[in-house]
């Protein structure tokens, strides 16, 4: 594995889309601006629609004004950045396009000496993917001198036997190693700190299993609705667009094993075996005990009127496509046998906010506690999303009280999500693309297990839509995943800062003003 910043020639695909302007050209121009891309870089932009070069620079500029953590000011070098971007129109499908782009490829090579690397971005919907990647190969662009690497975006695939096709044809092209699949989720700063938390921390590995966890929850909530996206989202919905993979890849996150070394392909194997443990729901009825799906309708937010998902543009009359998703998962292994991952994701709820919630069982009982004192569980918080940082529930007496214990909480803030500067999640995996550096990209394996598990899930919704609910627009979602986990003696931890029923937040800044 090469890890030194290459020099490399990025040819991105879909230039003139959504993503690239959000959150493509704000990520190069900040790695740029912190060093991390060597000079010897050129991104050529590819999508049909003409523009010159001088107006591709244009778009990268406005974007990065829009968007970037950086912003270009008066003693920023702007045109030695811009004259690294150039533009080619070309229909994916016309080979003889593929061959032109080769030699502008070739002459960028020189003029910036990337020494034949090239990566190529596939920010295009997936359909196109296995066309790009049979044209790379007949237009020549595979036989420059240095590596050749594909990143593709998600959703790989639409279930298992889409995903095995995409699969089949990008291999018939790259091989396994050169392919990165972007999980965006992955790179996020306090998803990756999890893993950090977790194996180098003395007090947290040893109670990290079945004895000492009850339950782990894990939201993905957003207050947006499907946007301009309304076409694309209701081919996809909830249980594709966010659980088939960050939802999921955040369940391996928390529950897989230390990997023997740090190394790309051992974190992955480790994560594989916790999506080949997941218990799959055997029919329809264990899918409708243990998931639960809803759809939002009109409602409010902050005294704004919202409208409910089938108003939304591009979305069919009568969809029944989720907007949001709740389920009991279960890992049967030694380590998280009986315990409970409940996750939810769902659009149009009251926070964005994207946690876990680590809730301990509580202690034995015993003579001294039990009589007088209702004890709440200890929790563990990742904050991953606006705010990040770690969040810890314990119970303290309280100061001054012979009698009183109550929950006080200890907060590490990473930052608060005002003014937040840490890097974005594609700076890093656009770095690590070209560093050469897999780890927080998703194999083929992982996503073939993954895919197992949801389709089963998505099977038994074809059979029957009874059991979707509605929800309005602005609230926590469908009643129905409340008692899910009532079922079980549990609740859903209030998100973000939210945290109306618990005081151990104010408790910390001020312990004695509670009562
Ligand atoms: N937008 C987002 O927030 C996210 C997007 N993604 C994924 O990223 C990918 C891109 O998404 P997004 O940017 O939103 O999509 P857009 O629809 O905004 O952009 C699609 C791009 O593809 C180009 N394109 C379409 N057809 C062709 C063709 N035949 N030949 C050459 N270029 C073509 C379009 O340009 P032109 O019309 O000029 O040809 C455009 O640049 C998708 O896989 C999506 O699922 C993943 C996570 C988040
Ligand atoms: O991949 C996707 O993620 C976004 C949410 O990402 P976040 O980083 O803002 O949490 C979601 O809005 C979109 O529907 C989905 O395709």
């Amino acid at each position: 594995m090469n890890l030194s910043p290459d020099g490399a020639v990025i040819v991105l695909f879909g230039a003139t889309g959504d993503l690239a302007r959000r959150k493509l050209f704000p990520a190069f121009y900040s790695l740029y601006r912190e060093g991390k891309l060597s000079d010897r870089f050129a991104v050529v932009g590819v999508a049909r629609r003409p523009r010159t070069d001088e107006q591709f620079q244009e778009d990268v500029l406005e974007s990065i004004r829009e968007f970037a953590r950086h912003q270009p000011g008066e003693d920023d070098d702007w045109d030695a950045f811009a004259s690294h971007f150039r533009y080619m129109s070309l229909d994916i499908h016309d080979l003889d396009g593929f061959r032109r782009l080769n030699s502008l490829a070739g002459q960028l090579d020189e003029t910036f000496a990337v020494g034949g690397n090239r990566l190529f971005y596939l920010a295009l919907a997936p359909e196109l993917f296995g066309d790009v990647s049979l044209n790379l190969k007949g237009g020549g662009l595979l036989d420059s001198a240095g590596w050749h690497r594909l990143v593709i975006e998600k959703p790989f695939g639409y279930d298992l036997e889409s995903a095995e096709k995409l699969n089949e044809e990008l291999r018939r092209v790259f091989p396994e190693e050169d392919i990165y699949r972007i999980d965006h989720y992955l790179g996020k700063e306090m998803v990756q700190n999890i893993e950090v938390i977790r194996f180098t921390n003395a007090f947290f590995e040893p109670l990290w299993n079945n004895r000492y966890i009850s339950n782990i929850q894990i939201t993905l909530s957003e207050t947006v609705g499907v946007e301009e996206r309304g076409g694309y989202y209701d081919t996809a919905g909830a249980l594709r667009d966010m659980g088939q993979n960050h939802m999921l890849q955040m369940v391996t996150m928390m529950a897989m094993e230390p990997p023997s070394v740090l190394h790309p392909e051992a974190v992955r194997d480790e994560k594989v075996k916790v999506l080949k443990s997941m218990r799959l729901y055997k029919d329809a009825e264990d899918v409708r005990r243990n998931v639960v799906r809803g759809q939002y309708v009109a409602g409010e937010s902050k005294g704004k009127a919202l409208r409910g998902y089938l108003e939304e543009d591009k979305v069919p009359e009568h969809s029944t496509t989720e907007t949001y998703f709740a389920a009991k998962i279960f890992v049967d292994n030694f380590r998280w046998a009986g315990v409970p991952f409940y996750v939810r994701t769902g659009k149009r709820l009251p926070a964005k906010a994207t946690e876990v919630v680590v809730e301990f069982k509580n202690v034995p009982e015993n003579v001294y506690l039990a009589s007088k004192h209702q004890l709440q569980t200890n929790l563990l918080v990742f904050r991953v999303n606006p705010m990040e940082g770690v969040y810890i529930k314990f119970n303290a007496k309280a100061p001054g009280s012979e009698e009183r214990i109550v929950p006080v909480a200890m907060d590490f803030c990473h930052s608060n999500g005002v003014g937040i500067n840490t890097p974005e999640a594609y700076e890093r995996l656009i770095h690590d693309a070209v560093r050469g550096d897999s780890t927080y990209f998703t194999r083929w394996d992982e996503v073939a297990a993954a895919w197992r598990f949801v389709d089963r899930i998505a099977a038994a919704w074809r059979e029957s839509n009874d059991d979707l609910q509605t929800y309005p627009a602005g609230s926590w979602g469908p009643e129905a995943a409340a008692a899910m986990l009532e079922r079980e003696g549990h609740r859903w931890w209030p998100v973000n800062g939210q945290r109306d029923d618990d005081q151990a937040i104010r408790l910390s800044s001020d312990i004695s003003a509670s009562t």
